[in-house]
């Protein structure tokens, strides 16, 4: 039935379909090792032919298996971050119902490497029959490891009805970096008078996909890097902070400094941490385990103390008030006044970086 039959019988006006994009994670230890095989078989993550991608996934994800088991097993066997991005999902599609009255909104979460896969979401928004789909990455930061890779798989996999709209990023979005700088003032507040740097710690990438392949993900932290610490030091004065990079995998050079070098730096300068995740939205492995236990214990060592960590944004009000915007954005009801920055061919205009050769995967419409 289209938007106009149902205005026809009285019904809400537009099915708009939201499409929230993210990682996956394993749901239990025997998911642990097909999770990480489906990870490291992206063409995304290892740039070589299907041929010699293949088995070395294979390889890799035999030899990792054991260890990410033993991280899983910290947070009880599992990934949380399907039931966080659930409550997300749920928050968001209060909100955008709110705001889009005559319309009917109803939000999917489509994972890129574990369960509900993206082939399997698009399925059931081909179900729902929309006449609007908003595809919407929970990932603030442009990457082409992340976004670029999603929405590729999307648009390979999606054969359902309905305009779709892609947004890109929100770096700098309003609520987003509200959302951040409330977690961080929370944390300065912290009783206790040690002096402490706020170390913004971003998951990382190859350095080679930022200076040989135009990847934007680094100048788009650095950017939500100034926004918040311009929104801090705001309502607080300078603060002493530094940009780093969390979760390296394999051999090759990544961005740095390392968090670990981060916190190291920051013992060797007699002073504590605040540690903030700022490429990610909702707990899960990388903050609950990596931040919040692996450097922790390595802060203890070092002589980082305090070591304190931000709380990542998940259903504050500011945040799902971001994703809102950028939702109505995508759909032409803000006027583009919310921070999603222009890819396509506006691209240049705002950011030196722009992800060559693809960039139309990210321009405000992708297919019809
Ligand atoms: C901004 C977000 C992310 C970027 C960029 C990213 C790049 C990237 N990741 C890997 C390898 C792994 N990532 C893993 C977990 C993981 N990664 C992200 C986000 C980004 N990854 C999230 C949200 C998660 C958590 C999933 C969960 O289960 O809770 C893992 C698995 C865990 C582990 O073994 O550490 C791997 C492996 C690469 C290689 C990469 C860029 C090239
Ligand atoms: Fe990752
Ligand atoms: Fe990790």
């Amino acid at each position: 039935m289209s938007g106009a039959d149902r205005d026809a019988g009285g019904l809400k006006g537009r099915r708009i379909a939201v499409v929230l994009f993210n990682l996956g994670g394993p749901d239990d230890q025997a998911s642990v090792k097909p999770f990480l095989f489906n990870l490291f078989n992206d063409p995304a993550i290892i740039g070589l032919p299907g041929l010699a991608r293949t088995p070395l996934a294979r390889l890799i994800s035999s030899r990792r298996e054991a260890a990410a088991q033993a991280n899983y097993r910290l947070m009880g066997g599992g990934s949380p971050l399907l039931p966080e991005t659930r409550r997300q999902a749920q928050a968001l599609e209060a909100v955008l119902n709110d705001r889009l009255a005559d319309d009917e909104v109803r939000v999917f979460i489509a994972m890129r490497y574990w369960h509900p896969l993206t082939q399997e979401t698009a399925a059931d928004v081909a179900v729902y029959g929309p006449d609007e789909v908003i595809l919407l990455p929970l990932y603030p930061q442009y990457s082409t490891t992340t976004t670029q890779s999603s929405l590729k798989e999307w648009n390979a996999v999606y054969a359902g009805s309905g305009v779709s709209r892609a947004v890109c990023c929100y770096p700098d979005a309003p609520g987003w970096i509200e959302a951040q700088a409330d977690g961080v003032c929370e944390k300065l507040d912290a009783p206790g008078d040690a002096p402490v740097r706020v170390l913004f710690s971003a998951h990382g990438i190859p350095e080679k996909l930022v200076t040989g392949k135009g990847d934007p993900y680094q100048e788009q932290v650095e950017t939500t890097v100034a926004s918040v610490v311009a929104a801090v030091e705001a309502r607080r004065g300078p603060i002493d902070h530094a940009i780093c990079y969390q979760s390296r995998v394999g051999p090759m050079k990544w961005l740095g400094p390392s968090t670990p070098e981060a916190i190291e730096a920051a013992g060797r300068d007699g002073l504590g941490v605040v540690v903030v995740p700022t490429a990610f939205v909702s707990e899960h492995i990388e903050t609950l385990v990596e931040l919040d236990i692996e450097y922790a214990e390595l802060a203890h060592e070092k002589g980082a103390s305090p070591y304190l960590r931000a709380p990542a944004v998940g259903i504050g009000a500011p945040f799902i008030g971001a994703l809102a915007d950028a939702a109505l954005d995508a759909l032409d009801r803000t006027g583009g006044r919310t921070g999603v920055a222009p890819f396509g061919p506006g691209c240049k205009a705002k950011w030196k970086s722009c992800p060559r050769g693809d960039a139309g995967t990210c321009s405000a419409r992708t297919a019809a």
